[in-house]
């Protein structure tokens, strides 16, 4: 499980308005925007519980906090429980929580207790940072690339493949490649013999992962992998419009997708 650092985390107000003006000049649209042609949902001011977990590797300096400020940026009511772990759930609910928010190494949920609904932030996360790359304004056709098949990058390409995209996919574990094509049908895409792209969805925890013949000018990388799957100098050789973000953009779509 490739967990967030502190230091991914520095200064999420700002890594959020920078990733929203990125997303409108990519897709016309701002994050909320993008999230409720997702899901049909519409801005909610709900209140959100953020509860620490101190399980397995312990809590996470930022994380939290972060959460927070994240449930503020998109206009929910979000606080920070004082107690972690049951005694934190127990004080969120008692303060009139609607959706809890927490996490442990292995699962992010968002829970919505008066509907039922339930997140996971890795589907959650693949599928609106694909829809983002899919809603490009300038792509020049329905080729689509795919890095990464797992956790966030497969529920990514299914949403590709449901808007009609023809979809590339390639993923060094050859079991998870198969799958990809056996379950979603995409097009296993070869490294030795790379195209083009002016749309890339990038999920995976490696950086240089997009290999400099399948950049066009000004394409689009969406991409939550953490480290980034670009160098700055790749980055600004091609005009790449990149779209990366640590923890908000995966967070606002499970929120929107429990309304
Ligand atoms: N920014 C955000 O909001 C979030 C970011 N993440 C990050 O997204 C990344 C992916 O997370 P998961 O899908 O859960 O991990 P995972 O381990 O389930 O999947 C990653 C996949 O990438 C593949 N991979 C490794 N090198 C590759 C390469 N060169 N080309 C193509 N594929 C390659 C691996 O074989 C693996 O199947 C992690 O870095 C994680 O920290 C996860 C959730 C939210
Ligand atoms: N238990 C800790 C939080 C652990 C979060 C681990 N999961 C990740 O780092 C995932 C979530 C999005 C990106 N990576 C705390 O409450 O402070
Ligand atoms: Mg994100």
């Amino acid at each position: 499980m490739a967990l967030l650092t502190p230091n991914d985390l520095i200064n999420i107000n700002k890594q959020l308005q920078e990733a929203d003006s990125v997303v409108k000049r990519v897709t016309g649209l701002d994050i909320k925007g993008v999230c409720q042609s997702l899901y049909g949902t519409s801005p909610s001011s709900k209140k959100v519980g953020i509860v620490p977990v101190t399980s397995g590797n312990g809590i996470i300096g930022n994380f939290s906090a972060s959460l927070h400020v994240i449930t503020q940026y998109f206009g929910f009511d979000g606080f920070v429980t004082d107690m972690p772990d049951v005694s934190g759930y127990y004080e969120a609910v008692q303060n009139g929580a609607e959706i809890i928010l927490m996490a442990d190494d292995h699962t992010f949920l968002a829970h919505n207790i008066k509907n039922g609904k339930m997140a996971n932030n890795q589907p959650c996360t693949g599928i609106i940072y694909a829809e983002i790359a899919s809603r490009y304004l300038k792509a020049d056709s329905k080729d689509v690339l795919v890095m990464g098949l797992g956790k966030v990058g497969f529920p990514g390409a299914a949403q590709l493949v449901q808007k009609g995209f023809r979809v590339y996919g390639y993923d060094p574990d050859a079991r998870l490649l198969k799958r990809a094509v056996s379950n979603l049908g995409i097009i296993p895409f070869d490294p030795a013999n790379p195209k083009k792209f002016s749309i890339i969805f990038e999920a995976t925890p490696c950086a240089n992962t997009i290999p400099e013949a399948v950049l066009s000018e000004n394409c689009v990388l969406s991409t939550p992998g953490i480290p980034c799957a670009i160098s700055e100098e790749l980055k600004n050789k091609y005009d790449v419009q990149l779209v990366a973000e640590p923890l908000g953009i995966g967070t606002v779509s499970m929120l929107y997708s429990v309304l």
